[in-house]
């Protein structure tokens, strides 16, 4: 039998898993998803679209649907998932049931600079929210949430965590 491991990106909004798990697949070779971008497909509509007009409980059980699909595919892939994402209905027992999952711990400073950038739009949960607001949200989310990023098999710090970090950290994961 073949092993087909699935790496799954875990992490805050903004701690980097879309971008970094593209170029992780790439150096690997690996298929790439991004969970949100399936979720988008599926339904035909952008992330705020359907949180507007179907609500946060619509879409959390979309995205555990679409992560069940991907998880079931038999072949070697990175996952990005969104930040919420394994905080909900038993999605991070279903993650690390699969995959190898990854928690970017990337300090909410950092995060704070890079969604304040331009990147705010694309994430309902920090829409309309001043920059204090927006501290605030991330600090509760976090306290939230971090129970939950704890249960990762890898985890990487840093305020600018590199592909080539993580694909060592992989690599000892892989050898032990
Ligand atoms: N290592 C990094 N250094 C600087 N900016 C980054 C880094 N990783 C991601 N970014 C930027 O931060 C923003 C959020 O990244 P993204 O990959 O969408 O995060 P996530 O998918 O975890 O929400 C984007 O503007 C992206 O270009
Ligand atoms: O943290 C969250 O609850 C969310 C994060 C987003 O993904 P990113 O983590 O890629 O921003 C996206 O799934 C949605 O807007 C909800
Ligand atoms: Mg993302």
């Amino acid at each position: 039998m073949t092993y087909s491991p699935k790496i799954v990106l875990i992490g805050m909004p903004g701690c980097g898993k879309s971008t970094l798990g593209k170029q992780v697949a790439k150096q690997l070779n690996f298929d790439f998803y991004d969970l949100d971008e399936e979720i988008v497909k599926t339904e035909g509509l952008e992330i705020p679209k359907i949180f507007l007009n179907k609500g946060e409980g619509y879409f959390r059980n979309l995205e555990t649907k679409v992560l069940q699909d991907l998880l079931s595919i038999d072949r070697s892939f990175v996952l990005s998932t969104g930040g919420g994402a394994p905080c909900f209905n038993d999605n991070m027992d279903l993650i690390n049931d699969s995959g190898i999952s990854v928690f970017l711990d990337v300090n909410l400073d950092q995060i704070l600079q890079r969604l304040t950038k331009n990147e705010v739009e694309k994430r309902p949960m920090f829409q309309g929210l001043d920059t204090g607001e927006i501290i605030l949200k991330l600090q509760n989310l976090l306290a939230e949430r971090g129970v939950f990023y704890d249960k990762a098999k890898i985890k990487l710090s840093g305020d600018d965590i590199s592909t080539e970090h993580l694909i060592s950290e992989l690599m000892s994961y892989f050898k032990s």
